[in-house]
């Protein structure tokens, strides 16, 4: 299991190790103790979520806000994503910067998203499974974003214009100068 911390702090990007044999492959995809001693953090994770979406889908940016706010270790069983969290935790030095990952069935890496950053994906292959663990439950009413076509944050989503898919939630998101008011 290879970890490695992304400029962001406390945002990791995990390769897990692939045990390959003559029926296929094996991974842990997850493990505490592991997880804990390479990150050196003691999360908790609480729930596990998994959506399917095909090319050409964008979710995000989302964030659950104060006592409610999310860590995430997110992963896609099939297909491919390009992943993308936002530091938005007060005070940071990288405040407003974001990384980016493409994520996929095949590289089978992860990524650890603190809390307090906006997460979103854009999904570049049809028949895409995302899952992840959240060290907080769902609560709706106290859900925030960003636009993903932010002026400010300038992030590329690699997809066209023209076949992005956004929820009626995700069309009305705010601007990023909107969100930090
Ligand atoms: C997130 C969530 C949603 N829901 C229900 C609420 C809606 O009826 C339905 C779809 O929810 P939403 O449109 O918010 O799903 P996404 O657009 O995939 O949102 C997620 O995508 C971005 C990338 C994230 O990082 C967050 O985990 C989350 O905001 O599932 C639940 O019942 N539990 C949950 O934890």
């Amino acid at each position: 299991m290879i970890v490695k911390e992304t400029k962001l702090k406390g945002c990791f990007v995990i390769e897990p190790t692939i045990f390959d044999d003559g029926r296929g492959s094996f991974f842990e995809s997850f493990n505490k103790q592991r997880f804990n001693e390479k990150t050196g953090l003691d999360v908790d994770f609480v729930q596990d979520n998994q959506s399917f979406s095909q090319r050409g889908v964008l979710r995000g940016l989302h964030i659950q806000k104060n006592e409610f706010s999310q860590a995430k270790l997110v992963r896609v069983i099939k297909g491919k994503v390009l992943d993308v969290a936002v530091d938005v935790r007060e005070n940071s030095s990288t405040y407003g910067q974001h990384f980016s990952i493409e994520l996929s069935g095949e590289n089978n890496k992860q990524l650890f998203v603190p809390r307090g950053f906006l997460h979103g994906f854009s999904v570049l292959e049809n028949d895409t499974i995302f899952s992840y663990k959240c060290d907080n439950y769902y609560n709706k009413a106290s859900e925030d974003g960003v636009i993903y076509n932010d002026k400010d944050l300038r992030i590329d989503w690699l997809l066209d214009k023209k076949e992005i898919v956004l929820s009626e939630k995700d069309i009305k998101l705010k601007t990023f100068k909107e969100f930090t008011k």
